[in-house]
């Protein structure tokens, strides 16, 4: 995992406040930091000319004028000259939109006066480490998979390299992560993949759908209530940032969240700390935060639909995952991975796709993407009931898949999930000869679980 050796980085303060850089400096300093203080922009300009500095971290005024726009010049100046040095914006609370316009022009974070030590040196750090993997040459799946997990997640595609070596250099800092990409092309697993390669893998990697989530209800469930908050509240009850503690937590559909979550949610990323509902208790939210969706959030903000504040405060580093269209060259093994599995869980020896069968597979569209692809296979494994998969065992006639079909939703099988997962229950109670603790584990769910589904379906055991 990358680690910052402080030693290696000189930062530049520029504030016109002496005592505002004598203190961050002493920060600095005690945590390993070379550090230069200027207290005017050409000063600034000068050191980074004839200095090696790694990191700029500068305040937005430098006279009686206090609209930012000295700041937001010397930026640009910085951003000119230096296009690649990571720089910090110091602003006053409350000017969250000229933290945003800086960010626009190139800065690299920015962190509200009067500062908290400990997330002033986080988003340092964070800067640094990912200004210091962009040096790193790209690496391929081998190296990858020497010093990281990325069990689980098929990528040999140069695109697919391109994304993982990107999970790899920001995986270990804090940074908020935003993971766009259509429906199906595997955002949840690698939010996953970061968490578990960040040193917070320990903890706990909370996910949330916002897409399902009321606007009544977000409140509580993200910040969780004390008992008799209102009505139904009839115990205490943790909420999601709360189990995320020194963890990771997962804002999946993020673009389908209305906008008095988008303030609340705002909220507690600008603050890190929350309130429960019922509760006058302030609590510190130290988690990382990783987002998804399949829409375009740069779209939304045009017509007003998402906060760009907000947009601003969950794309640190956006990660864009490539359509399985456009990554051909993983079909097969990803094909080949998921009818292992479904194999296993049904007992199927020597399972296999042959050439005929890869062929086809490689050739279509996939609309849904892996999520399609892989239901795909487990159908044809299920529905054929053979161990070696040909172009047949996909033939539209049997399984009902239309190559090019454009909805991605659309029950592309001609089989409802319902149907599905009745026929699942049904051979797995069949494979582990009605042995439901056996049956239960090989579906992965819990014995209380199956017995709901096996009452649902009405199967006889
Ligand atoms: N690279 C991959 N290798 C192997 N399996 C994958 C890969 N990407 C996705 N999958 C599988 O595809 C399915 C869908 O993945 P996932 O849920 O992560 O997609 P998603 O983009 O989050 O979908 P949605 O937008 O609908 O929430 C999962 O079963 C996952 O295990």
């Amino acid at each position: 995992m990358t680690q910052i050796i402080p030693n290696d980085f000189q930062i530049l303060l520029v504030d016109d406040d002496p005592s505002v850089n004598a203190s961050i400096a002493i920060l600095l300093k005690q945590h390993g930091f070379k550090v230069l203080s200027v207290s005017n922009q050409e000063d600034a300009l000068s050191v980074l000319e004839n200095q090696s500095v790694s990191l700029v971290v500068q305040d937005m005024n430098f006279s009686r004028n206090t609209s930012g726009e000295e700041g937001m010049l010397l930026l640009a100046q910085i951003k000119q000259r230096h296009p690649g040095l990571p720089v910090i914006l110091m602003t006053a609370w409350g000017s969250i939109k000229l933290a945003v316009e800086g960010i626009k022009q190139g800065a690299a974070d920015f962190v509200t006066k009067p500062w908290d030590n400990q997330q002033l040196l986080r988003t340092i750090t964070t800067c640094l480490a990912i200004h210091q993997n962009k040096a790193v040459s790209t690496d391929t799946r081998h190296t990858l998979d020497e010093k990281y997990d990325f069990s689980d997640i098929v990528g040999d595609d140069p695109a697919m390299i391109e994304v993982l070596t990107m999970v790899a250099r920001v995986a270990a800092t804090d940074a908020s992560v935003l993971i766009l990409g259509e429906s199906g092309t595997g955002k949840e697993l690698i939010a996953n993949a970061i968490h578990k390669n960040s040193a917070r893998a320990k903890e706990a990697f909370v996910k949330v759908n916002l897409g399902g989530m009321s606007t009544s209800l977000f409140e509580s469930e993200m910040f969780g209530h004390t008992k008799g908050a209102f009505t139904d509240a009839k115990q205490d009850r943790k909420g999601r940032f709360e189990l995320a503690t020194n963890g990771s937590i997962f804002l999946d559909e993020i673009g389908d969240l209305d906008p008095s979550s988008q303030v609340k949610l705002l909220r507690v990323l600008q603050d890190q700390s929350y309130q429960s509902v019922g509760s006058s208790l302030t609590k510190k939210a130290n988690v990382r935060v990783i987002s998804a969706t399949n829409r375009d959030l740069n779209d939304m903000v045009a017509d007003g639909s998402f906060r760009e504040d907000l947009l601003y405060r969950i794309n640190l580093i956006v990660l864009n995952i490539p359509p399985l269209r456009r990554r051909r060259g993983d079909i097969a093994r990803i094909a080949a991975l998921h009818l292992r599995k479904v194999a296993k869980l049904y007992n199927i020896e020597d399972s296999r796709l042959d050439e005929s069968a890869l062929q086809w597979l490689s050739q279509q569209e996939w609309p849904g993407n892996v999520r399609q692809l892989r239901q795909t296979v487990e159908r044809a494994a299920l529905i054929t009931n053979e161990p070696v998969l040909t172009v047949d065992s996909f033939n539209p006639r049997n399984l009902a898949v239309e190559p090019n079909d454009s909805d991605a939703d659309l029950n592309v099988s001609g089989l409802t999930l319902d149907q599905m997962e009745k026929m699942m229950v049904i051979k797995a109670i069949k494979a582990h000869k009605s042995n439901l603790s056996r049956v239960a584990e090989a579906l992965g769910l819990s014995r209380a679980a199956l017995y709901r589904r096996i009452e649902k379906h009405d199967i006889s055991v």
